[in-house]
């Protein structure tokens, strides 16, 4: 850490596995930069304090049940985080009122997640400057403003000849990424968004963990339609690993199993921390992987299967023939495997973060988005960087053993895998001294400093 500068910045991420990894990476970026850190945060979800010393962690009441949380709390996200936004308000304020009431730091700003939605006012009524981080590409966060109108505009339900069809308004969205967009009640979303699009409006500045490198455009574009300073700060996981902010426990011994596999011969598989499928398409990509005959190593989140605790759908056979060739674990440290040098593709949900690991560590991808900006991220990944393979859905034991081996074996997936390289370099030099990202940090260190 660089030494003080006497200011304060509190943190508030959203309490999911994908939020509060960037945000914590967010904490280390500034408390290098002199400034000390406290997190507030939920009981639910709360991250682990003892993994980051340096760091004071608050705790606040969410309102949720025992019984909600037990209650596989993924299995509907935008209920729950419409819930805690309700819920969270009053014990966020009190909170608030209480740090700048007792610190004897200067506290500059609150940096908090954009799906808060009662932030900005909080913290506005405290006269503290707020500023958003998005864990979205800029391009999706972009989108928010014109989604409603996309949604009602006459594309949907697509028609499959109208299926591959470019969305004008939100390159390189297809028609047929849409309806995983806007899921069955895609206007429920509407007022969601015009919050977050108003709250960010009124903010003092929107951070994106990305780089010009991956954006440039959405970046200047981010200018133009929030209106406020944007600071592209990522990705800095080489330097700050999302693993020290796990909320699961992480199966170690997949490293070992890794350290014994040839070099670039393994598949990771992982759909991330939210995304549920049904049984029948875990059997599918179960006996993809088996068929593909590769090597792979595949996170099976406990929950991921609708309906089934883990893995009991496969059968005893199907297990065998996996162990034969594979892996499977409930949570693994991801960025870890990503930079073994045994992993040679990731078939991925295309979260935000884990599309960005992938890149920093050059792993090829195999996209298999479930929803949401999952849809953008893919198409990024496989139309516009070419640094991946895309399954436009198809969930099949055939399309997937096709996939897999195109990646890991056909001169076409070592083709995907020089300009994965390529795009690695470029990403890796904006996180270096005087790079892009590198240049951002500094000017947000003194745009807080300045607040
Ligand atoms: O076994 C695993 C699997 C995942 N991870 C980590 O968990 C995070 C997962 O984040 P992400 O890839 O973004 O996926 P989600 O958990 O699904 O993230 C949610 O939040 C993201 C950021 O807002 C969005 O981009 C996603 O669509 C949304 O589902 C990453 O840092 C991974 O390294 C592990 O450590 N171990």
């Amino acid at each position: 850490m660089e030494k003080s500068n006497g200011q304060r910045v509190i943190l508030f991420p959203l309490p999911l596995q994908g939020c509060i990894n960037p945000m914590l990476q967010l904490a280390n970026i500034l408390h290098s930069r002199g400034f000390s850190i406290t997190v507030i945060h939920t009981r639910f979800n709360a991250p682990k304090a003892s993994n980051h010393p340096l760091f004071t962690f608050l705790q606040i009441s969410d309102g949720l049940s025992e019984s909600q949380i037990k209650d596989d709390p993924t299995s509907n996200v935008m209920s729950l985080i419409a819930q805690i936004n309700v819920n969270a308000e009053s014990p966020f304020r009190d909170c608030l009122q209480t740090i700048l009431s007792q610190e004897s730091e200067r506290v500059s700003c609150l940096i908090d997640d954009c799906g808060w939605l009662f932030t900005q006012n909080v913290a506005e009524s405290l006269n503290l400057p707020r500023l958003v981080l998005s864990t979205f590409k800029a391009t999706f966060l972009n989108a928010y403003p014109i989604l409603p109108r996309i949604r009602t505009k006459g594309y949907l339900p697509v028609s499959d000849s109208k299926a591959e069809d470019s969305v004008l308004e939100f390159p390189p969205l297809l028609k047929r990424d849409l309806p995983r967009i806007f899921g069955e009640d895609g206007e429920k979303l509407d007022p969601f968004l015009e919050i977050i699009v108003d709250t960010t409006m009124k903010s003092s500045g929107l951070l994106f963990m990305s780089c010009e490198e991956l954006e440039k455009e959405s970046l200047n574009l981010a200018k133009e339609t929030f209106k406020v300073p944007v600071f592209a700060i990522g990705p800095f996981h080489s330097y700050f690993s999302a693993s020290s902010s796990s909320l699961f426990r992480q199966d170690e011994t997949c490293v070992h199993w890794l350290d014994n596999q040839e070099e670039k011969s393994v598949l990771y598989v992982s759909l991330g921390s939210v995304v549920n499928i049904k049984e029948t398409e875990f059997l599918e990509i179960a006996w993809g992987l088996s068929n593909s005959k590769q090597s792979f190593l595949w996170v099976v989140r406990p929950g991921l299967v609708s309906g089934a605790e883990w893995i009991e759908p496969l059968s005893e056979e199907l297990v065998r023939s996996l162990e034969e060739k594979g892996k499977i674990v409930k949570w693994s440290p991801q960025q870890e495997v990503l930079a073994h040098r045994a992993v040679g593709g990731f078939l991925t949900h295309n979260g935000w973060n884990s599309t960005l690991e992938s890149i920093c560590e050059g792993v090829p991808m195999i996209c298999l988005p479930g929803g949401w900006d999952q849809m953008l991220n893919a198409r990024f990944v496989s139309d516009v960087w070419r640094v991946g393979v895309h399954l436009e859905g198809q969930i099949e034991r055939r399309e997937i053993e096709k996939a897999v081996r195109l990646l890991m074996l056909e001169s076409e997936g070592e083709k995907i895998r020089e300009r994965m390289n390529v795009l690695k370099d470029e990403v890796g030099r904006s996180v270096k001294d005087g790079g892009s990202s590198y240049r951002s940090i500094e000017t947000l260190t003194n745009h807080i400093l300045s607040l």
